[in-house]
């Protein structure tokens, strides 16, 4: 590992399954995040983002390779080192509703994990509930509400803060705005850039999206049935693409620009 990158993920195996029917979802997948840097993973459905992401936070089998968050081995799930790996890598997953808990109010779910996860100090822990639905851009009367009565982009935002109030040392997005309205798609990943200059932040940020990739990240992994085919500056794998499979998805590009679903790009450069 470079002492500059906080991620290093080595010849990563998972596989489902056993003997001839096993599915190599992950397929010795090598790849490091910089520190205060983003890496997008770019791939179609099935081919082994989740799974990758799902890896890197504990939550699914490695059968070969490592896994290093800055210089600690994070390659085996172990219930003592949960807490450890949740304060060093935290994920934003596709569907917010799903990480929130709908019995709790936006501020006591934020307050949760400023109680486990930070050293602030119970007197002062709604002021940090306040300081972090600032960040994200909600006002603090979110605080007082349930995730069932604000929208989906808002609960989005409330799980980057939940997220951010661990100040992990890497943040893993995995499709954090594919099931959020069009017009919301633009504003999240905004504000996640925002965030991501502003507090200096390091990212894996996964995505079928090629157009949020390349808004998101300085470099690209492209994945194909488990296996990384092209890795590069972003700029370079979308300009000059060298596998067929890249070349495939970005001549599909303009056709999701042309269908009106490029919201990303057209209110992010704004
Ligand atoms: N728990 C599981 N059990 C068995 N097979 C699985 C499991 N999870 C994923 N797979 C298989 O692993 C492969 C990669 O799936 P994965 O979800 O990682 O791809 P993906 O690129 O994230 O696609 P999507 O965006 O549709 O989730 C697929 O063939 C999938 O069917």
């Amino acid at each position: 590992m470079r002492g500059s990158d906080v991620l290093e993920v080595n010849d990563l195996v998972v596989r489902y399954g056993h003997g001839p029917r096993a599915v190599h979802a992950v397929d010795g997948v090598s790849l490091t995040v910089p520190r205060g840097g983003v890496v997008g993973v770019v791939g179609e459905s099935g081919s082994g983002k989740s799974t990758l992401a799902r890896a890197i936070v504990g939550m699914a089998p490695v059968h070969s390779g490592t896994i290093a968050v800055d210089d600690e081995d994070m390659t085996r799930r172990s219930r003592a080192g949960a807490r450890t790996r949740a304060s060093m890598v935290q994920m934003v997953f596709q569907d917010p509703y799903s990480s929130l808990n709908p019995r709790m109010r936006v501020g006591e779910a934020i307050a949760e994990v400023l109680a486990v996860h930070s050293d602030v100090p119970a007197s002062a822990r709604a002021e940090g509930v306040r300081e972090l639905l600032e960040l994200v851009h909600l006002d603090p009367d979110v605080a007082r509400q349930h995730p069932r009565q604000i929208s989906g982009g808002m609960r989005q935002r409330v799980a980057i803060a939940r997220v951010l109030a661990v100040r992990p040392r890497l943040i893993v997005a995995d499709e954090i705005t594919s099931a959020l309205d069009a017009s919301v798609q633009g504003v999240v990943l905004n504000l996640l850039r925002e965030l991501q200059t502003e507090l200096g932040l390091s990212m894996l940020f996964i995505s079928h999206n090629l157009a949020a990739v390349r808004y998101m990240a300085q470099e690209v992994v492209v994945m194909h049935r488990g296996k990384v085919v092209e890795h590069g500056l972003t700029q370079q794998v979308v300009g000059t693409p060298q596998h067929p499979y890249t070349q495939g998805l970005i001549s599909a590009l303009p056709r999701i620009e042309d269908a009106g679903r490029d919201v990303l790009l057209g209110s992010a450069s704004r």
